[in-house]
């Protein structure tokens, strides 16, 4: 899994019991991207010269980090490459318009077939998409799977560049939706004005005063109040549509503690008009990590247990990438992976294409 963040790649070894086992996390591996595979990434994101051809090349280049993560995984964990089903690999969105019709996620399959001896399931979301559906959020449905209570209303939360939310009410549909911006705005804003990658626990962030105007004038997007199925990507949030508010006169510092608001925002929103009454709100994803923004979103939702996923026994780091092998193993069982509520497609599709070994 490499998401919105573009962080880097995110690679998890799970094993599935026969039967609808949501799967054991057997080990993970990291590999951060380097930072001009990052900026070149980046750019790629909007339009600009010559794209099919960059677009190809990083797609290659990709593949390249993309078998160098399950390398490292099987070396580390002692598993022999024809003991592995499949790859699934979900490429890095580039682009993402279901209002177009299509969305774009990069890395080239063949290659990454070829180079680990290994089948890939690959392009999940495009399936969805032709279904008349957003092609996101995908991962409610091992949500579901994997962290569904008979009693409890629970919420999960996934925290990533883009934040998405999984309602999982006892019994009745679960939905989900993504709610807006995850950490893709905080990080951009913390690159441009410390250097660092992302702002550590949202220290920065917390020594700073949020500036409700300006807090205002973001919420006003027309996302938050877009009713589901949506999804969003850098189309939507991104430095530009920030500085397009700012006047110029903001400390950089107080604009950070303003977009943790946002995110914050963003998610309590989406909890109080979807979900007021679920019991539970588990947290996964990087934003996770970001204490000041945990403690906002504890004071903003009273009465409700906020938590990590690791308290239900799934880390919130490699949740998505384990969700990715359920998805992958889905396809290759002939099952569906998306939910139809969630995405707004006609009808249950199995998602993907499989690349033999
Ligand atoms: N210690 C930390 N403190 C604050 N923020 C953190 C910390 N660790 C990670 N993060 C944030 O989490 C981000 C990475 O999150 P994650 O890996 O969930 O993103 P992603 O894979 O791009 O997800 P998605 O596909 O959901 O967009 C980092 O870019 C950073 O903003
Ligand atoms: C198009 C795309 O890549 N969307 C991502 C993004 O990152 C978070 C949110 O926006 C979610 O909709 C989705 O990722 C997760 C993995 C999903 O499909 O559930």
């Amino acid at each position: 899994m490499s998401g919105t963040s573009l962080d880097g790649v995110d690679a998890a070894l799970v094993h599935f019991d026969a039967g609808q086992s949501a799967g054991q996390l057997i080990h993970t591996a990291y590999l951060p991207y380097p930072e001009p595979l990052r900026e070149r990434l980046l750019a790629i994101h909007f339009p600009g010269n010559n794209e099919l051809h960059r677009a190809a090349l990083l797609a290659n280049e990709l593949s390249g980090l993309y078998s160098q993560a399950v390398s490292r995984l099987l070396a580390e964990s002692a598993t022999a490459p024809d003991k592995i089903d499949a790859i699934g690999c979900h490429g890095q969105t580039v682009r993402h318009r279901p209002d177009a019709g299509y969305t774009t996620q990069l890395v080239n399959p063949g290659l990454l077939a070829e180079l680990t001896g290994i089948a890939v399931v690959a392009d999940f979301r495009s399936r969805d998409i032709a279904a008349g559906g957003q092609g996101a959020p995908l991962v409610p449905a091992f949500h579901a799977a994997a962290l569904h209570h008979p009693a409890i209303h629970r919420v999960i939360v996934n925290i990533g560049g883009i934040s998405n939310l999984t309602d999982l009410p006892p019994s009745g549909k679960i939905t989900g939706f993504d709610c807006g911006p995850g950490n893709l705005l905080m990080d951009a804003w913390c690159q441009r004005h410390t250097g660092q990658q992302f702002d550590h626990a949202g220290a920065w962030g917390a020594g700073g005063v949020y500036l409700p105007k300006l807090l205002k004038k973001l919420a006003a997007h027309v996302f938050f109040s877009t009713p589901a199925p949506k999804s969003a990507g850098r189309e939507a949030f991104n430095p530009d549509w920030l500085t397009s508010h700012l006047s110029g006169d903001e400390s950089a510092q107080d604009v950070q503690a303003t977009l943790l608001q946002l995110t914050a925002y963003g998610i309590v929103h989406a909890i109080e008009t979807h979900c007021p009454n679920a019991q539970e709100v588990y947290i996964c994803g990087g934003g996770a990590r970001n204490t000041a923004l945990m403690q906002s979103l504890r004071t903003a939702l009273p009465g409700k247990l906020l938590a990590c996923t690791d308290t239900l026994g799934i880390s919130p780091d490699w949740l998505e990438a384990h969700a990715f092998a359920w998805l992958a193993r889905q396809t290759l069982l002939g099952l569906p992976g998306n939910l139809t509520e969630v995405t707004g497609a006609r009808h249950p599709c199995v998602l993907g294409a499989i690349y033999p070994a």
